[in-house]
């Protein structure tokens, strides 16, 4: 498979090992000021770039008619117009805010847990993100998936970075150096705390995820996630 790497950054070199290690090519090294091309050589796009150029990195492989794997994180107001693109072009896509087969078992068990939780008064639930430095974006795209998860099965309706009111999901999001993702969410009682957490070692999962979706995706079309690429119920 011919893959095009749209990033060039910390993601985007893992992913150039694990894909070569899985026998594949890589056309496109793109970073902030390269152009595309290359792109016409592509099976399958893979953008870990940076929050202000996931937008157009998507609309140019849609355009273009080359299936595209998206992982940055920090552009969802602008993931509607991305699906109707891609329904428009008869394309193909995966954003994921998190390609770990770990976090997405876990995104399913936070699911479990916000449910069964959702009649229990006693406890309130909050949350915390842990990534390096460099990360541009706050919350995390994991932490904000991990909220949407709750609120859809609970009574909570939002989340916000700080002064959370009553039906609202507190998360902290601490910036540390050489973190490479952590998050965990809890459920604080008077007498107790419940913790789900998930500790990312290194980049790897991320990586694997983001080849395997790309593997997967070829030869579909439509707008699909992380849950249909790992069939996950
Ligand atoms: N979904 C997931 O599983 C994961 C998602 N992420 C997300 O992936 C993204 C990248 O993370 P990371 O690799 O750590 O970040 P880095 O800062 O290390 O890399 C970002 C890269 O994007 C490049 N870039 C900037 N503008 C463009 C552009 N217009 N087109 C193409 N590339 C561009 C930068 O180029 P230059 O160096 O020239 O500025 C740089 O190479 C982030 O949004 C992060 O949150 C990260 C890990 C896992
Ligand atoms: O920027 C990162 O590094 C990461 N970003 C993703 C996110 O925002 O959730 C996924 C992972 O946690 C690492």
């Amino acid at each position: 498979m011919k893959i095009a790497l749209l990033g060039y950054g910390k993601m985007g070199k893992v992913i150039e090992k694990i894909a070569l290690e899985r026998g594949h090519e890589i056309v496109l090294r793109k970073s902030a000021e390269d152009t595309f091309e290359g792109l016409e050589q592509a099976d399958v796009a893979i953008d870990f770039s940076i929050p202000d150029a996931a937008v157009s990195n998507i609309s140019t492989c849609l355009d273009n008619n080359i299936p595209i794997i998206s992982g940055t994180t920090g552009w969802l107001d602008s993931y509607d117009k991305m699906v109707a693109l891609c329904q428009e072009k008869n394309g193909a896509f995966i954003y994921g805010s998190n390609f770990s087969l770990g976090v997405n078992i876990f995104f399913q068990l936070n699911d479990y847990l916000a449910k069964m939780m959702s009649n229990i008064r006693e406890y309130k639930v909050s949350m915390e993100e842990i990534h390096h430095t460099q990360k541009l974006d706050a919350p995390s795209g994991t932490a904000i998936t991990l909220a949407k998860g709750i609120i859809e099965n609970s009574d909570y309706s939002s989340w916000a970075l700080e002064n959370a009111k009553e039906d609202e999901i507190l998360i902290d999001a601490k910036r540390i150096e050489n973190v490479p993702g952590t998050h965990s969410v809890f459920y604080n009682s008077a007498v107790d705390t419940i913790e789900i957490k998930h500790i990312a070692h290194s980049r790897e999962g991320f990586a694997l995820g983001a080849v395997v979706a790309a593997e997967w995706i070829l030869g579909k079309k439509g707008v699909y996630t992380m849950k249909d690429v790992l069939n996950l119920t």
